[in-house]
């Protein structure tokens, strides 16, 4: 080995074993906590400025001060923020989201409050800990990893760490003692933390912002070991340390000589890049929740004191008006996260990418120096730069079609990071790169004229786009994703619109910011800043329109007033004590439904029925199970799907009935009995089982091509949505008649498999119009997969599924709800932040015919939902009522078939019989329905057909 090759070895072994250090502080901190600890290298960086304060200030000695630095100031941060953040985050049931949000305020908070004590400059007489011998580092990082190892693997308190990883619930049940754990997690976690900062200090800048940020890349490492793995996390540092130092013995010519050399400083940015972006994302069930949006109008008041504080500026002079020119500015940046986040529910820690990117083109614009364009003025600079920087926002939408929660926040940060090294800190853009102000506002007060009026204008588009169809479709969007999808959203396409608009409007900002400065400065780009931004704006409230501008005076107006970092310390205690209070109280939030005269605070769900942000369950919205053992003689347990079919259906006529009243149990009716299974297609059945393919026959084959799936049959007509309630139900099994032929929807020997098991086993299956049928099996045959598989939520391994012949088998859900395939939640999936009126409006605008203007109306009048109702957000309200809110949601976009997933879950008897008019009454207007069902008394009452399942397969079909 050459000696160059075995010194950069040396190097990169130096780098790789801080980076497994690091990474082994990670997983443990996320395996004991399920916390994502971004503000592990905001605790290094604070860990090496007191060592540096212990030895190089206060003069101790350099072995008494490491002691007291690693093991009682960095553990006991850690149980610092265990016991003051995340613990009560954990208590008060802090989603992931949430405790996201308290990680990034810690980090932000430490990032300022260390500025504030110590100031931001760089400081380069760090004391060495380890002198430079790469292999005492590695040995660090191998004896930290096999110790963690050996704990996890041997130890009770390993075995009880497993169990709290596992469930954590169910371990507390087992008498383990999760908070211990957890405490035990923060405090080695922040133990490698200070470790791998008093490490790294002598070596990289000691500065503030660079060593957390430097850390921050480093969570490459953990992602790619799945936050679990300690030696791929190990492995995997080394790699990326070593290739890094490698790579700085090449210096090709022409163009790839500044690509490699960038690639050479930044290859752990690369690592994160490729962790987040192209490895399966982790955390993917942690969305973001309502708990810091607000949607409610701002009281005029409000409004009036913030315009005031705004134009207050214009009576400045000199530094001070200096100073606020960069607020205005701030504030459009900040708007983005308005549509990004507070509107769209998708986290983006990489909003400042995109505002230093429009600093950046205004500037290069400005100077003539963007390649292929002329030199513009700077007053079409500033859009044109807009316009070049927004389609790049699908650099960060594109994973978040994908992603969500801690993935989406990684998958952003990485971006953000990416951006800011490989293009905003690249010596062509810092090198001096000057911009001036448009002609005619040359002078700060002109300029701030200017600024109001831009910032007005995106105040306006904003305001609109929240208001209208796209603001209601991304409200929808954020407040629970599949819902939206089954009201028709196109979730993908407005998922890239918003972060297209998001990026835009933070280009717009950042190119202002940089006329504002007459300078386009990376480092006010940099993705601590957009870490800092987004805490900030969704501390005050993320779907509010104040909230940027407040968020815009408090940044600049704090640190301009204080020591520089004191706004970061501010936003960093509110934004990590957010996760501790309760959902929905966010400080703007609190104003604006005090306004509105709502409830403030915690609950977010009245009634029987509670909101969650991800789905709606109520205490009377029990589970199945749950309703299964609680309810003697309505739900079944296991093989009992047949004794019931046979005692009920086998001798009691449903006919004889009265629609809407529920019989006695056990009221004879004869009338729907088992009947012998058709030959099934090919390869459809099994020796010894009923054939799956046991689906009644069709009475209307389409003609080829009469009816297309895309808007192709006629929709219910508005007199069945007027009528259903005075009308009496259709008489009992008797198919109504159905004037033209209706879309049939049908599942061709679907098969799906869960790691080898089999859920659906060749199933086919037929919805006619015009009839209700019924799904019923025992606890986990397979009903809900083949729901999903029909309601386009899981994609089956073999098999097809399709609509008038039309295979729309790999079609995701809001296209086949806009193909007329409407359906309901077991667990409601309902807007809670939208009224009663919004969500059904939702399923109007997007659902298969788009263009009804009556439709909203309609469904509303048909479910009971038009009075005073009508306006109150769903967020207060029953779960009856809620049901009938998402029932009202998929009728509105006007389905010719309607897919119901226990639609009487949680609701009482008067409430189950008006639901059982409604459908039949569907049903008798054509539409086919549907329902899967453990309530037999309303399967007995309302279906035509019952398909009844056990072991993925249908083993048994009445009519
Ligand atoms: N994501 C998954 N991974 C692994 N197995 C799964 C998954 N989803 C469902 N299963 C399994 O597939 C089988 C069918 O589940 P499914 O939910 O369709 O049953 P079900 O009839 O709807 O039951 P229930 O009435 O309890 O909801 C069950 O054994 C279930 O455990």
């Amino acid at each position: 080995m050459t000696s160059l090759t075995y010194e950069l070895l040396l190097a990169g072994l130096a780098v790789g074993s801080a980076a497994a250090l690091t990474g082994v502080g990670l997983v443990v901190t996320y395996r004991a906590t399920g916390v994502l600890n971004l503000a592990h290298g905001a605790v290094a960086m604070v860990c090496a400025y007191v060592l540096r304060q212990l030895v190089v200030e206060w003069g101790w000695p350099l072995g008494a001060a490491a002691c007291v630095t690693l093991l009682l100031v960095a553990p006991g941060i850690g149980l610092l923020l265990d016991r003051v953040v995340f613990r009560p985050a954990a208590r008060a049931g802090a989603d992931p989201a949430r405790t996201l949000v308290a990680s990034i305020g810690v980090f932000v908070l430490l990032v300022g409050g260390a500025a504030l004590l110590w100031g931001g400059g760089a400081r380069a007489d760090a004391p060495v800990l380890l002198g430079d011998d790469p292999w005492a580092q590695l040995a660090v990082a191998v004896v930290a990893a096999c110790a963690v190892g050996a704990v996890t693997r041997w130890t009770r308190l390993g075995k009880e760490l497993r169990a709290v990883v596992d469930n954590r619930a169910l371990a507390a049940l087992g008498g383990i003692d999760a908070d211990r754990v957890a405490a035990v997690g923060w405090a080695f976690g922040s133990f490698t933390a200070g470790l791998t900062g008093v490490l790294l200090a002598p070596y990289v800048r000691l500065d503030p912002y660079g060593l957390p940020l430097l850390v921050v890349e480093v969570i490459a490492v953990a992602v790619a070991a799945r936050m679990r793995s300690l030696p791929v996390a190990v492995a995997t540092a080394l790699a990326v340390g070593i290739g890094q130092a490698q790579l700085t013995r090449f210096h090709p010519e022409g163009w790839p000589g500044p690509l490699v050399q960038a690639l050479g400083a930044n290859l752990f940015v690369v690592a994160l890049l490729v962790a987040a972006l192209v490895l399966p994302g982790v955390g993917e069930r942690d969305v973001l929740t309502r708990a810091t949006t607000t949607g409610a109008p701002v009281p005029a008041g409000l409004w009036l004191s913030v315009a005031l504080l705004f134009l207050l500026p214009l009576g400045f002079a000199g530094t001070d008006l200096r100073t606020s020119v960069q607020v205005p500015a701030l504030a459009v940046i900040l708007l983005s996260l308005v549509v990004v986040t507070g509107r769209g529910g998708q986290i983006s820690l990489g909003q400042a990418a995109y505002a230093g990117l429009g600093a950046l083109f205004t500037a290069l614009l400005a100077a003539g120096r963007m390649p292929g364009l002329p030199r513009l003025p700077e007053l079409a600079a500033l859009p044109v730069a807009v316009v070049l920087v927004a389609p790049l926002g699908v650099l960060t939408g594109w994973p978040a079609i994908r992603r969500r929660g801690l993935a989406l926040a990684l998958a952003t940060l990485a971006v953000g990071v990416g951006v800011s090294r490989f293009v905003l800190a690249q010596p062509y853009a810092t090198a001096g790169l000057t911009v001036d102000r448009p002609a005619g506002f040359a002078q700060d007060r002109p300029y701030y004229v200017l600024e109001l009026v831009v910032l007005a204008g995106a105040l306006a588009a904003v305001a609109a786009l929240r208001r209208g169809r796209t603001g209601r479709a991304l409200a929808a969007l954020r407040d629970h994703e599949s819902g939206a999808a089954a009201a028709g959203v196109p979730v993908p396409s407005l998922k890239l619109l918003a972060f297209v608009a998001g990026a835009a409007l933070a280009a717009l900002g950042g190119g202002l910011l940089g006329m504002g400065q007459r300078a386009f400065d990376a480092a006010a780009f940099d993705p601590v800043r957009g870490l800092l931004w987004f805490a900030a704006v969704l501390v005050l409230g993320a779907d509010s329109l104040l909230a940027p501008l407040m968020a815009a005076a408090l940044l600049v107006g704090l640190d301009a007033g204080a020591r520089g970092g004191a706004a970061a310390a501010v936003i960093g205690v509110l934004a990590a004590l957010t996760a501790r209070l309760p959902p929905l109280t966010s400080l703007l939030g609190r104003l604006e439904r005090r306004a509105r005269g709502t409830a403030g605070g915690g609950r977010t769900g009245g009634g029987r029925g509670g909101v969650r942000s991800s789905g709606v369950r109520g205490p009377g919205a029990r589970s199945r199970g749950a309703r299964r053992s609680g309810v003697p003689g309505r739900g079944l347990r296991g093989g009992g799907v047949r004794r019931f079919v046979a005692a009920r259906f086998g001798v009691r006529r449903l006919a004889e009935r009265p629609a809407t009243k529920r019989p006695p149990h056990g009221a004879p009716t004869p009338a729907l009995r088992p009947r012998p299974a058709e030959p099934a297609p090919s390869g459809a059945t099994r020796p010894g089982t009923a054939p799956a393919g046991a689906t009644p026959p069709e009475p209307h084959p389409p003609a080829p091509g009469a009816h297309p799936p895309e808007g192709g049959a006629p929709p219910p007509g508005p007199s069945a949505l007027d009528d259903v309630p005075r009308t009496p139900a259709p008489p009992g099994r008797t198919a109504p008649p159905h004037p033209a032929p209706l879309p049939r929807l049908r599942a061709h020997a679907v098969t799906v498999r869960y790691a080898g098991f089999t859920a659906l086993d060749r199933v086919d299956f037929l919805l006619p119009p015009g009839r209700v049928t019924a799904l019923v099996g025992p606890n986990g045959a397979g009903k809900s997969t083949l729901f999903h598989c029909l309601a386009g939520t899981l994609r089956p391994g073999a098999g097809r599924v399709t609509l008038d012949g039309v295979d729309i088998t790999r079609r995701p859900a809001y296209a086949r709800t806009r193909l007329g395939i409407a359906r309901t939640f077991q667990e409601l999936a309902v807007f809670p932040s939208l009224t009663v009126e919004e969500n059904i409006r939702v399923g109007a605008e997007q659902g298969r015919v788009r263009d009804d203007p009556d439709a909203t109306e309609r469904a509303l009048r048909l479910l009971g939902l038009a009075g005073p109702v009508r306006d109150r957000p769903a967020a207060g309200l029953s779960t009856g009522a809620l049901r009938r809110v998402e029932l009202g949601r998929a009728l509105a976009g006007r389905p010719h078939t309607l897919l119901l997933d226990e639609p009487a879950a949680g609701l009482d008897a008067a409430e189950t019989a008006a639901l059982a008019r409604i459908v039949k009454a569907l049903a008798a207007d054509g539409m086919a329905v549907l329902v899967v069902e453990h309530d037999l008394d309303l399967v007995a009452d309302i279906a035509h057909s019952v398909h009844v399942m056990e072991a993925g397969r249908i083993v048994r079909t009445m009519a």
